[in-house]
């Protein structure tokens, strides 16, 4: 086991790129923990997979160094690194019974052949492969398959790490959630590295203590999966965390101002929102560095009432505005409104026991409250910290 350091990591599939969309991998400082579960998480084409071959040395980096405790591993090829992958799709010798599947990559270190037995009963019973031992793998099914290829990763102890790349793709959704477990109780079990791959958000927070998020060949957030629904740092994490995603509102200054310059009225995609002191101040202060600064909140925090109430004392809020439900969708246990005023949409999640029912009539007009603690402001897509 170790501890797997990317220092100014940076990779491009092209010879010679001339800017930083010519990257797969644009330049990176992380850190993976020795013993830690982790899940990469992404979307498709954000370098996931690019990233887990240069740890694993099936790929060499353009530029940077990959680190195992401390050491650097660049020149070192794939099989002497240690690293266990599982893939996609499953890797077995199909004219081999299940046991010699899982006892090969033990073999060829020349393990003797009762720690051989040992280690292989042992992930077969987490696996629930151990009535299978005897069965040749091609009589198997792609599940079954898919399980030994995790198997022949986690059967030795000696490994540095063990990379998963969307192993689940090909099991039955079904069984998806028990695997998951499993992987989980084995992660506790045998204390190895692990790094998870996936663009399922679900399958990350199941699977990983810690999520690093992925987008556009960056790891944009680093944390718990309560820390990336709390505290989302890039608004690409508001919005792929979540269902639905986090409501973002772009904030401009509006009217006309003397001189013909820009007004001095905060709007938040073209409506007036009453913010407090501390909020006001902080997107003045952005707006007056760029242009991109948005607002977001997540539809669970979103909190609305049908009457008027006396906001203006209430420090627990820092914005509210009147808005109308477009539409709502009832999800049995909870309800997702969308609300709208001219060119601002939001979505709010109602929980059972709110004062509107979950098929409240299209057209009611509503007020919408933004609690304090809740609400993040993001400037050229990263946080910035508000102090209210
Ligand atoms: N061998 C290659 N040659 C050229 N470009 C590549 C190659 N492999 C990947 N890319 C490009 O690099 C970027 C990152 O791809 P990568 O496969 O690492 O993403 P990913 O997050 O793993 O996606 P997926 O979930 O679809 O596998 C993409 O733009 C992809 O088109």
């Amino acid at each position: 086991m170790a501890e797997i350091t990317l220092s100014q990591l940076a990779h491009s599939y092209q010879a010679q790129p001339s800017g930083e969309a010519d990257y797969a991998i644009r330049r990176m400082d992380h850190v993976w923990e020795e013993g830690g579960a982790y899940a990469l998480l992404g979307p498709s084409g954000c370098g996931k997979s690019t990233l887990l071959n240069i740890i694993s040395g099936l790929l060499a980096p353009s530029s940077g160094e990959v680190l195992f405790n401390g050491r650097r591993v660049n020149e070192l090829p794939p099989e002497e690194r240690n690293i266990a992958q599982v893939f996609q799709f499953p890797v077995v010798y199909d004219t081999m019974t299940v046991y010699d599947n899982l006892a090969f990559p033990l073999r060829n270190v020349k393990t003797p052949e009762e720690t051989v037995r040992q280690r292989v009963m042992e992930v077969a019973d987490s696996l629930d492969l151990v009535a299978q031992l005897d069965r040749k793998a091609r009589n198997l099914t792609a599940d079954e398959k898919q399980k030994v290829s995790m198997g022949r990763g986690l059967v030795r102890d000696d490994v540095t790490a063990i990379l998963f790349d969307e192993p689940l793709t090909v099991i039955d959704p079904q069984l998806k959630f028990k695997l998951r477990r499993k992987l989980k109780e084995i992660h506790q079990r045998f204390a190895v590295t692990m790094i998870y791959v996936t663009h399922d958000q679900l399958e990350a927070s199941t699977f990983a203590d810690r999520i690093a998020v992925m987008y556009d060949g960056q790891i944009v957030q680093f944390g718990t999966p309560q820390e990336l629904f709390e505290r989302p740092t890039h608004t690409f994490v508001g919005y792929f965390i979540g269902s639905p995603g986090m409501n973002f509102m772009s904030m401009a200054l509006q009217g006309e101002g003397a001189d013909g310059e820009e007004g001095d009225e905060l709007v938040a995609d073209g409506q007036s929102l009453v913010l407090s002191q501390a909020w006001q101040q902080a997107v003045r202060k952005a707006l007056a560095q760029t242009d991109n600064v948005k607002l977001g909140i997540r539809p669970e925090f979103v909190e609305l009432a049908v009457e008027m109430v006396d906001e203006e004392g209430d420090d627990r809020v820092e914005a509210f505005l009147t808005m109308v439900v477009e539409h709502s969708q009832d999800l049995g246990t909870y309800a997702i409104f969308t609300l709208q005023r001219d060119d601002l949409r939001l979505k709010a999640r109602v929980e059972e026991g709110h004062p509107l029912p979950f098929d409240v009539a299209p057209g009611t007009e509503v007020r919408v409250r933004f609690p304090a603690q809740r609400f993040g402001l993001y400037v050229d897509e990263y946080r910035w910290e508000v102090e209210a």
